[in-house]
């Protein structure tokens, strides 16, 4: 069973490959722009590809026909996709389009990743049936790609995300949890915010219940992240507890005087009960995740 997975360099990438890898069942195809910045370099085929353009996406997919596409890849920066609109629709949308195209002449089971983005967070926590109301061009961008997808003609799953945090190789935006420990261990200050709250997802996590959707074949929307909802002041306050860092730079703020280029939604947070009675997923708490990034970061 060959699997391609897009976007191999990203947080999540770097935890879906030595998943699929170590399944002797998959003959993996990591697929990314530039080099492979991946630690692990063998085991798999690496592809650099920039999704962006159609000829590259679709020789892709005709030289290996993988059964199962993990569409991972994306511009993730929320802030410059508000900045960038062109490059954020071209990255988020026109590309996942031409993947389905290619996937589409050969019928590939596509499973593409989504975000809690898409809703506008005045009634989080959120099922898989909520309706979309993004307030960010990237939520919008992400609302067009489902779309897409569920109108394409392969077999589909979307699963969507919250504020995933954990560790990687060179990793391309800090998440969360490291943003606070390495503010806090060179002693600066930080803003946070307190009335913003998320069911934060650890990468090992996600990269599971990615796993056992490809396992299953299995269809339809899933809602796949942590299960408690936390503030990011709430995480960052466990970050320092657990990181023994001085919480007295820790300013609690909220939304009125902290303002970024794109708005968030202020109450996201994902029910899991869809992925976890017919997956068996099963995510970490916030806690047990913060002694899995420490045991990382050493
Ligand atoms: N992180 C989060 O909190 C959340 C993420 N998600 C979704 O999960 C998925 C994975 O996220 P995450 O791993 O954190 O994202 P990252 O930003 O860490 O990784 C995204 C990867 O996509 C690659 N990429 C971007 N543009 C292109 C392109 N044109 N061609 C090929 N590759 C490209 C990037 O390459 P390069 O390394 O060169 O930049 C990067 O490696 C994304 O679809 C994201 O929207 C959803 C909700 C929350
Ligand atoms: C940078 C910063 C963030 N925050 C808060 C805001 C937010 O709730 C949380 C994370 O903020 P960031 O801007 O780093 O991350 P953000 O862009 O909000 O993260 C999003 O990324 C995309 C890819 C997604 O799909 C979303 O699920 C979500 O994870 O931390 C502060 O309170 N103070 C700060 O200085």
């Amino acid at each position: 069973m060959k699997v391609l997975i897009t976007g191999s360099n990203g947080l999540l990438g770097q935890h879906l490959l030595p998943l699929f890898i170590q399944d002797e069942r998959y003959e993996v195809i990591a697929a990314c722009r530039g080099v492979n910045r991946l630690p692990v370099q063998n085991g798999y085929t690496y592809e650099s590809v920039n999704l962006r353009n159609a000829v590259s996406a679709q020789q892709l997919l005709e030289k290996h026909r993988p059964d199962i596409i993990i569409h991972a890849a994306a511009m993730t920066q929320v802030d410059e996709c508000e900045r960038n609109k062109d490059a954020c629709w071209d990255t988020n949308v026109t590309a996942t389009r031409y993947l389905i195209q290619a996937a589409e002449k050969y019928n590939a089971h596509f499973l593409f990743l989504s975000t809690d983005f898409i809703f506008d967070g005045l009634e989080g926590p959120y099922a898989e049936d909520a309706p979309a109301n993004p307030l960010s061009y990237y939520g919008s961008s992400k609302v067009a790609a489902e779309r897409l997808v569920k109108n394409s003609k392969v077999p589909w799953a979307i699963i969507r995300t919250v504020l995933v945090y954990g560790t990687a190789v060179d990793m391309q935006r800090s998440n969360i949890i490291t943003w606070v420990k390495n503010n806090l261990q060179q002693g600066k200050k930080i803003k946070v915010v307190d009335d913003q709250w998320r069911t934060p997802t650890l990468v090992q996590d996600l990269a599971e219940g990615c796993k056992l959707v490809a396992d299953k074949r299995s269809t339809g929307v899933y809602h796949i992240s942590g299960k408690e909802m936390l503030s990011p002041y709430e995480m960052a306050v466990q970050t320092a507890e657990f990181f023994k860092l001085d919480q007295r730079l820790i300013e609690k703020v909220n939304a009125k005087t902290f303002v970024q280029p794109a708005k968030r939604p202020a109450k996201t947070g994902f029910v899991i009960d869809k992925a976890v009675q017919e997956l068996g997923y099963q995510p970490h708490s916030f806690a047990e995740g913060l002694e899995i990034v420490a045991k990382e970061i050493k």
